[in-house]
């Protein structure tokens, strides 16, 4: 069970906003106090990523295996990739005794809000307008057009949400 009254920080805003960087400054500045709760993704690492910190990395299968196993609390099809957030991972957050950080999309928000007695904080980074969110994508050069284009376009949902 993840523990229903420990804190939850549950941070959203469209891909290229900021979020992992103002997340990065947080970890940073109180190391003690807040944990990252490390999602699993299907989509390849980027170069520095490192599995099992930024994300653990898994296979299509294996991910879905571990859904139907029921170890999931949310998860999400984000271009063309799947991400979720184990059980485990805000559960070894908690026992650290810190407040647990998710960084997730707004399918994931939706998702953990519905589980009862939660509660968590919510904080959506919006930025500033969609054309600079494409300058600071096309700057980062993680993406193909193609992935970038459908980020941008969920992008514009996410801040409609927000
Ligand atoms: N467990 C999860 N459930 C739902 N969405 C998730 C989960 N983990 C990550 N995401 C979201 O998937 C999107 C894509 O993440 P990814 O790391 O591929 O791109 P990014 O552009 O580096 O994200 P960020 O905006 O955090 O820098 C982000 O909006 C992220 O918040």
């Amino acid at each position: 069970m993840v523990r229903q009254n420990s804190r939850l920080l549950v941070v959203c805003g469209p891909s290229g906003s900021g979020k992992s960087t103002l997340l990065r400054k947080l970890f940073d500045e109180y190391p003690d106090k807040f944990g990252f709760s490390v999602s699993h993704t299907t989509r390849s690492p980027r170069r520095f990523e490192v599995d099992g910190q930024h994300y653990h990395f898994n296979t299509k299968d294996q991910m879905q295996a571990a859904i139907d196993r029921g170890e999931f609390l949310e998860h999400a099809i984000f271009s063309n990739n799947m991400y979720g957030t184990s059980l485990k991972a805000v559960q070894d957050v908690q026992k650290s005794g810190k407040i647990c950080v998710l960084d997730i999309d707004m399918q994931g928000v939706i998702q953990i809000k519905k589980v009862a007695n939660l509660k968590p904080v919510g904080v959506f980074v919006k930025p500033p307008s969609i054309g600079e969110l494409e300058i600071r994508l096309r700057r980062r050069n993680s993406e193909s057009e193609d992935n970038l284009r459908a980020r941008l376009n969920v992008a514009q949902q996410e801040i409609n949400y927000g």
